[in-house]
């Protein structure tokens, strides 16, 4: 993948859908999916999605604690990490060494706090260590040998080996690609073959409380200690409980020279169309610095937003309707033309012309 910026980017779907709350997004990773795994990959998010609405459903008085927005995107988020099948937790993919370092972020949108993880290697959910990072440490980002000690020390679960987390399609992959970042690169975002990829989710409770979170093993054949954007503050997500929710995926060394997740916040910031700042962000970033990724983002003034300039992402929307004898809808897709709906004619695809 060339690193340089790009003229032109083909057409790519952007899709808009007016929401209520409480309301729940999840993604599993812009990429190109094989045939063969996007019904897995589809049904999975839509759980994901359903299992943190139920979260979001509770009333604030239910648990410790302030957000049940948190606790949404960690439920759906570690959801993700569980399946095996997502390049996050049990599966991630794997350091050119054949070693597992994964990297995780969680941001409350109302207060700001964000907690992250990166290189971390024993834990069995990313998710949870950034969350505790966030709730239990004056920090923002804790890596490799101290996060894990941190996550002992809080008790939190961890497997006795790293070769626990590893699965045997991140094992084929690395095989193709241990020498191979680039063509990693490559292969995930531009062609088509069985890879798997990053996570994350953004909730906003009935209160109007904004967070987001996002999990990921980075891309195969990364060098060891490389952190990619998907912990990284404004990069791999951004909350803010005044103007939306962002969790990103894709190439995280573009990601990160244009802090996508943040440009798409100060988008919205700005008074823009939530539906056209997904489409600048994301055209700016392939224009820029070559980059291909994804998002989504949920808006305070009631937007779902997902973009991706793969070939397929796969997403899933969950929202609470206080007003109607269905109390709750999912939406979902995973590329430019499927996309199934609850809530009538209210997904737009826009185009770039
Ligand atoms: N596929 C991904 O989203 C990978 C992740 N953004 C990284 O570069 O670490």
């Amino acid at each position: 993948m060339s690193t340089g910026g790009k003229d032109r980017l083909d057409a790519f779907p952007v899709y808009c859908v007016p929401v209520t709350f409480p309301c729940v997004i999840v993604h599993g990773g812009a990429w190109n999916v094989p045939q063969d795994r996007t019904q897995h990959t589809l049904e999975s998010v839509q759980t994901a999605a359903k299992r943190a609405l139920k979260l979001l459903e509770r009333s604030p008085n239910d648990g410790p604690c302030s957000s049940l927005s948190i606790d949404a995107v960690e439920c759906a988020v570690r959801y993700l990490e569980d399946d095996g099948m997502f390049n996050a937790g049990y599966g991630s993919c794997l350091c050119a060494d054949g070693s597992v370092e994964m990297d995780a972020f969680m941001m409350d949108g109302s207060t700001l706090r964000t907690g992250a993880v990166a290189c971390v290697s024993r834990v069995k959910n990313p998710v949870v260590l950034a969350r505790s990072v966030m709730e239990q440490t004056p920090h923002c980002l804790v890596v490799g040998q101290g996060a894990e000690r941190l996550a002992q020390q809080l008790h939190i679960p961890m497997v006795p080996s790293p070769m626990e987390m590893i699965s045997d399609v991140s094992r084929k992959e690395w095989e193709s690609f241990r020498h191979n970042f680039e063509g990693a690169v490559d292969t995930l975002f531009l062609q088509q073959q069985a890879q798997h990829d990053t996570v994350g989710a953004v909730a906003i409770d009935a209160q109007g409380n904004i967070a987001c979170a996002t999990s990921t093993g980075g891309i195969t054949g990364k060098r060891n200690g490389r952190v990619g954007d998907s912990c990284l503050i404004g990069c791999g997500g951004y909350s803010d409980s005044r103007y939306g929710g962002v969790s990103t995926t894709g190439h995280g060394e573009s990601i990160m020279k244009v802090t996508l997740a943040r440009d798409i916040i100060f988008g919205i910031q700005s008074g823009q169309d939530p539906c056209t700042v997904m489409q600048h962000c994301l055209q700016d970033m392939y224009e820029r610095v070559g980059g291909k990724g994804g998002a989504i983002l949920l808006s305070r003034q009631g937007q779902a937003v997902v973009g991706f300039t793969t070939s397929r992402m796969a997403w899933a929307l969950a929202c609470h309707r206080h007003h109607d004898d269905v109390p709750t809808t999912t939406t979902s897709g995973i590329d430019a033309t499927s996309s199934s709906t609850t809530m009538g004619n209210d997904i737009c695809t826009t185009r770039r012309e």
